[in-house]
């Protein structure tokens, strides 16, 4: 077996504490899911690489990573071809990890990203360089983050209140704001909406611009307004929004808002392939689409993404779920190499426990809003396994097994549907 060639492929679940975070489809549960992706070469060398931790994900990386075995780690194509052949029978339903966010993804991308990853981590180790360098060289050596506001409880039901305290209208979410930039520096805020009637939130994000004015804002419902709702809350906020993000449902949906208001739009949701990018472009439905490595296939499709949104005279930012380090050190990687990245990328990092991650601590740091692109070879992390099995014996006993912030929430008030648009 040549040195290069992977011999074995470890998959391990890790739940990390959550916050209940309010969005249009629920609010997020007591425990937030991953997966940690390990690939080994012959010759020793330790790829990483991280994703959903949905069940029925997991059992996809299962049956990719099986086929993964004897590829040579420089064999991307081969690898990605192999997990294509793997799932080839699958139906493609369930397990994305996104809680009805996202459901147009292509499966066989979301389950090659993160061994992709791992292959980059694997390969900037073999020649002694960072990952940014394969990807084309870093274009910036700091990587802005925005500020993710959310809506949410004091805590979850049942337990003590977090030491966030609870954000449910303009003041709360203006108090989080400061916290987020007083601990991080964020240069841009995003506030995840869809969560109280269209015009609770149009105050919210008119507070933020009084307390932050010139801070770059974003709003982004998830597809929870129609096309009238979403028309009138682009015209109450012209002027105040930097991009408004997914106001309705739909290609055309999208197109139509895209018509009547006078910010750009910007999708993880009506765009998530590369099928979608045609029909978007031709319909006009966004200015703006928000990669995301995690369902776009890795750092090298979602640098194909980028060179379309060029051609297309598209602009490009980055979309986040929970995530713990390995992913921003990955989207830190990629983003440092994408020369088009026109805005702060999104990420949750701060709203997990800064002592919850699977790496050693001491590279990923937020200075100015900014994370410093990690210099080591590969992706410049280390596998903490300690902590990798706390967070896997964390999994077990959670009890969670696929995200579901529709069932949690109506655990909670069984009136509650998600449906979509809701205004
Ligand atoms: O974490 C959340 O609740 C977000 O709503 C997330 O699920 C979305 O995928 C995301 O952040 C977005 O920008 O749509
Ligand atoms: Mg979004």
């Amino acid at each position: 077996m040549a040195e290069d060639q992977i011999t074995r492929i470890t998959i391990t679940p890790v739940a990390f504490h959550d916050l209940p975070l309010l969005n249009t489809v629920g609010v997020h549960e007591p425990f937030a899911l991953r997966a940690i992706v390990e690939v080994e070469t012959a010759d020793g060398l330790l790829g990483l690489g991280e994703t959903y931790g949905d069940e029925a994900h997991l059992a996809r990386l299962h049956a990719a990573g099986d086929a993964l075995i004897g590829t040579g780690v420089f064999d991307v194509n081969e690898a990605a071809a192999r997990v294509t052949r793997a799932l080839a029978t699958d139906t493609g339903t369930g397990g994305h990890g996104m809680s009805g966010m996202v459901t147009g993804s292509s499966t066989a991308d979301r389950v090659l990203s993160p061994f992709e990853v791992a292959l980059l981590d694997i390969q900037g180790r073999t020649v002694g360089r960072p990952v940014v360098d394969l990807l084309g060289g870093a274009v910036r050596d700091r990587v802005a983050y925005s500020g993710y506001l959310f809506y949410k409880w004091a805590g979850h039901p049942g337990q003590p209140d977090d030491d966030w305290g609870a954000a449910l209208d303009p003041d709360g979410i203006v108090r989080q704001a400061h916290r987020l930039i007083d601990g991080y520096g964020f240069g841009a805020l995003k506030l995840k909406g869809g969560v109280f009637p269209p015009a609770e939130e149009i105050a919210a994000i008119r507070a933020l611009r009084a307390e932050f004015p010139g801070l770059p804002l974003r709003l982004d419902p998830n597809a929870a307004w129609t096309v009238p709702t979403s028309v009138m809350v682009g015209e109450a906020l012209a002027g105040v929004l930097e991009y408004l993000e997914d106001p309705t449902p739909g290609i055309d949906g999208m197109a139509e808002v895209a018509r009547r208001v006078p910010m750009p739009l910007a999708t993880n949701m009506c765009v998530v392939a590369f099928d979608d990018v045609p029909p978007a472009v031709r319909a006009g439905s966004v200015a703006v689409i928000l990669s995301d490595h995690h369902f776009w296939g890795g750092l090298r499709r979602s640098q194909l993404l980028g060179g379309l949104c060029r051609t297309f005279g598209l602009g490009l930012s980055m979309h986040s779920n929970s995530h713990l380090g390995i992913s921003l050190a990955a989207m830190t990687h990629l983003a440092a190499a994408t020369p088009n990245l026109d805005y702060a990328c999104d990420t949750h990092w701060p709203w997990k426990r800064a002592d919850e991650d699977v790496i050693k601590p001491g590279v990923l740091a937020f200075t100015d809003g900014a994370v410093a692109v990690p210099t080591g070879p590969g992706l410049g992390v280390e596998l903490d396994r300690d902590a990798l099995g706390r967070l896997h014996e964390q999994y077990l006993s959670c009890g969670l097994r696929s995200r579901d912030d529709t069932g949690y929430m109506r655990s909670i008030d069984p009136s509650y549907t998600a449906v979509s648009p809701r205004w």
